[in-house]
């Protein structure tokens, strides 16, 4: 995996962009490219779609005539190759595509077009997105800070390639090179596995009992979100990778016999050596995944405040929050039913917190310490 880029270096994308489908993705890409002033040109087979993302400023609709200079397929997986082949061959100009599988699409692509064709065809995966779906999910802060794969074929074109990865920094993305093949294993390790551990907890509530879910806090929101996801386009993506995610499902199926002998050894129910270890790696699990920005994660701490549910307060809080110098790096709100706030969680950088709290108090904001 190559870390790129040197801006400068990159050729410009000027447009006209075309965006085939205009779901979460292709809206998100559209309106980051037309915020740009870029010429944005839309096609789905949702004419619904279509509608609602020109409706917000994401594009026009395509015409016979448009010449782009980019097409950014962004369709479900199993639709992925056949538009690519179907924008190659239609227009003379740079492909990528979006979908979360890079190798058996690229493949289906090489068998179906000239070399010449095939060069300005280049992969790419931004690792940015949402358990919603369709147009009115979208958003153009979506890729900000996120790693974006680009995923070069031997023969792809230099210029095609840098083009792309101009796409992916004018989404202000951080693009990453990689092999596509290495692109699947790493993403079903670090997308479809825990994309099935929360599908397998969250079915664990399906037919809970109410009084078990009235007690839901965040810990089992925290691990099931994406579970919420569209079932129809996790099959797609997961059919496509089955080799990588069988392999990481036998594995887990390992350490959940070896977690189930821990459980049932553990002394009296608290614990033994064995299940500490266990839980031991989970702490080094998490403790290995990059910062939002890359490199090692920063220790981060989280500062509660009651915000008042009114319009309004939570922008006072954030421009409070920006006044202070305090850069919040994630932020949840809980609504307490039956009362008239809210309990806002702000995640900041831990050497932080004591003067946000200190800071918020004296504005006159209820924290919880
Ligand atoms: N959802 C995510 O978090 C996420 C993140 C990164 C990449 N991706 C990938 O991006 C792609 C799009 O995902 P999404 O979440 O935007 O899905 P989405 O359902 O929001 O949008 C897909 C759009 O494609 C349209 N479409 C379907 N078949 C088509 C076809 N043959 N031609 C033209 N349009 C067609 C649909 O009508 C829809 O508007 C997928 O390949 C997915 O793997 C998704
Ligand atoms: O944040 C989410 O909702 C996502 O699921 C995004 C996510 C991911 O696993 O990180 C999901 C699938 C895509 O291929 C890329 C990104």
């Amino acid at each position: 995996m190559t870390d790129t880029t040197a801006d400068d270096a990159l050729p410009p994308l000027v447009g006209p962009v075309e965006v085939v489908g205009t779901g979460l993705i292709g809206t998100s890409i559209a309106l980051v490219c037309r915020r740009l002033g870029i010429d944005v040109v839309l096609r789905d087979t949702s004419a619904k779609h279509v509608r609602t993302a020109t409706g917000l400023g994401a594009g026009r609709v395509a015409t016979g005539v448009d010449r782009p200079q980019l097409v950014v397929v962004a369709v479900p997986p199993a639709a992925i190759a056949e538009t690519v082949v179907e924008a190659l061959q239609r227009t003379d100009a740079v492909v990528t595509d979006v979908g979360s599988v890079k190798s058996a699409p690229l493949a289906a692509v090489a068998r179906q077009v000239s070399s010449a064709d095939l060069a300005r065809y280049v992969g790419s995966h931004p690792m940015a997105g949402s358990e919603r779906s369709g147009p009115l999910a979208a958003s153009a802060a979506l890729f900000d800070g996120r790693p974006w794969a680009i995923t070069p074929h031997a023969g792809a074109g230099a210029a095609a390639v840098g083009l792309v990865e101009s796409l992916v920094v004018e989404c202000g993305a951080a693009p990453l090179r990689m092999d596509p093949a290495e692109h699947d294993r790493a993403v079903a390790r670090i997308s479809h596995l825990p994309h099935l551990a929360a599908v397998l907890v969250a079915g664990r509530l399906a037919a809970a009992p109410a009084e078990h879910l009235a007690l839901s806090g965040q810990g089992v929101r925290d691990v099931t979100r994406v579970a919420a996801s569209d079932p129809a386009l996790w099959q797609q993506i997961l059919e496509a990778n089955s080799d990588a995610v069988l392999d990481l499902l036998g594995e887990v199926r390992a350490d959940l016999d070896a977690l189930m002998a821990a459980v049932s050894a553990a002394p009296s129910g608290h614990g033994g050596p064995d299940l500490v270890d266990i839980l031991a790696r989970g702490n080094a699990g998490t403790a290995a995944i990059p910062g939002k920005h890359g490199g090692p994660a920063r220790p981060t701490r989280s500062v509660f405040v009651s915000v008042p549910d009114h319009p309004g307060e939570l922008a006072r809080l954030f421009g409070d929050a920006g006044e202070i110098g305090v850069n919040i790096e994630d932020v949840h709100i809980d609504h307490d039913p039956g009362r008239p706030v809210g309990l806002t969680e702000l995640v900041v950088e831990k050497g932080r917190a004591e003067h946000l709290l200190a800071a918020l108090e004296s504005r006159g904001w209820t924290t919880h310490r």
